[in-house]
């Protein structure tokens, strides 16, 4: 290679993607948690880059959580769901000793969990699992110290998982008499294989940080005190990227393993960007006029067809679904 060439086109490398020029720097979190009455968890914004932090804040009892915890969790991952300036969402435990341990064994009772806060006991913490799946926007675990027993479940659940070398990651319900057989089992074994998984669930190890990375639960494994600006720096490089596409991926990552409910979240994304086409807006104008819809006779929105398959003119739709109709 020429000595002009070589400077014109650099050698491939990873920094070239220029991840390492985002900005790790401490975030300015507003503290929500008191106006919204919250006991268990606390609520942070820093709504100028788009970021929130739910953090379980039970840091004596090593972050276990009970129904009134989970009830704060689900509210406040509601409120960051629907804030439209938030694109990001943090999900981590007060204290360096823990990201969760998982339910509290002094409110199980016979029937699930039981804190005197709810109607009846019950397994909260499915419902919130289930909304963390749905959440379009990205969840990343930050975990420092232990993520056991439901704790993990929750850090497997969050899409992103950044974690210190302190934490230490595994289930205990077969010593405890419990267990997750919904995406507790599932889904670990879609992220640490089948052996793995199984081994996991029924010898009841811990695992550290660096093995947990080993096996394809964490992302990344960074010093405790790095911990926050590394998990910022991940936050603020999701936030340049776009939302409908991320939003769209996260959906898609989850459809074969959530059935009917993971194809109706992607199709849901789909129907919105039908909305945004002539197409989709010809059989609404239709409907309010009280009158037939004319699909295919929307020559005023015709271009040439995208997809060069031939020199007819198409509409949006057909370009976009590949039908070269007219
Ligand atoms: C997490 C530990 C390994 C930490 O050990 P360490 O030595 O650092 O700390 P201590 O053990 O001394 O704990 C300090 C303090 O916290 C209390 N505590 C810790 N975890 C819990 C907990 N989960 N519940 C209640 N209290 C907890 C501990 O008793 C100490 O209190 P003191 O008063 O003595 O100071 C270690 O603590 C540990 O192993 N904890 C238990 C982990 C565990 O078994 N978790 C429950 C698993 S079952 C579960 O989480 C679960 C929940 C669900 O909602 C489900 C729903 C559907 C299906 C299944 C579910 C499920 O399995």
């Amino acid at each position: 290679m020429s000595e002009h060439a070589a400077r014109k086109a650099p050698p491939p490398t990873p920094r070239r993607d220029a991840f390492h020029l985002t900005s790790c720097a401490p975030a300015a979190w507003q503290d929500q948690s008191t106006a919204l009455g919250l006991t268990d968890v606390i609520y942070r914004t820093a709504p100028e880059e788009g970021i929130a932090k739910l953090s379980i804040n039970r840091p004596s009892l090593r972050n276990a959580f009970r129904p009134t915890t989970i009830r704060e969790l689900k509210r406040c991952l509601a409120l960051a769901q629907d804030d439209l300036k938030i694109g990001v969402i943090i999900l981590t435990g007060e204290g360096d000793e823990a990201f969760c341990s998982g339910g509290d064994q002094s409110v199980r009772g016979e029937g699930g969990y039981d804190d005197g806060s709810e109607e009846a006991p019950r397994l909260t913490v499915l419902d919130l699992q289930v909304q963390m799946r749905r959440c379009p926007k990205p969840i990343i675990a930050m975990v420092a110290g232990y993520a056991i027993g439901g704790g993990h479940i929750l850090h497997m659940l969050c899409d992103l998982t950044i974690c210190a070398e302190n934490a230490v990651f595994g289930q205990t319900g077969p010593r405890v008499g419990s267990f997750d057989a919904g995406y507790g089992s599932s889904h670990m074994a879609r992220l640490v294989g089948q052996k793995k998984a199984r081994e996991i669930w029924f010898l009841c190890r811990f695992y550290s940080a660096h093995e947990a990375q080993d096996m394809g639960l964490v992302n990344t494994v960074v010093p405790l005190a790095s911990l926050e600006g590394e998990t910022l720096k991940w936050c603020r490089r999701i936030m340049e990227n776009s939302p409908t596409a991320i939003a769209c991926c996260k959906a898609a990552l989850n459809a074969d393993e959530d059935g009917a409910a993971g194809i109706m979240e992607l199709a849901g994304n789909a129907t919105r960007l039908f909305y945004l086409s002539e197409e989709g807006k010809e059989g609404r104008n239709a409907f309010l006029q009280k009158r037939k819809p004319a699909f295919r006779a929307l020559s005023t929105e015709m271009k040439s067809c995208a997809a060069k398959r031939c020199n007819r003119q198409v509409s949006s739709c057909c370009v976009f679904l590949g039908l070269c109709i007219r």
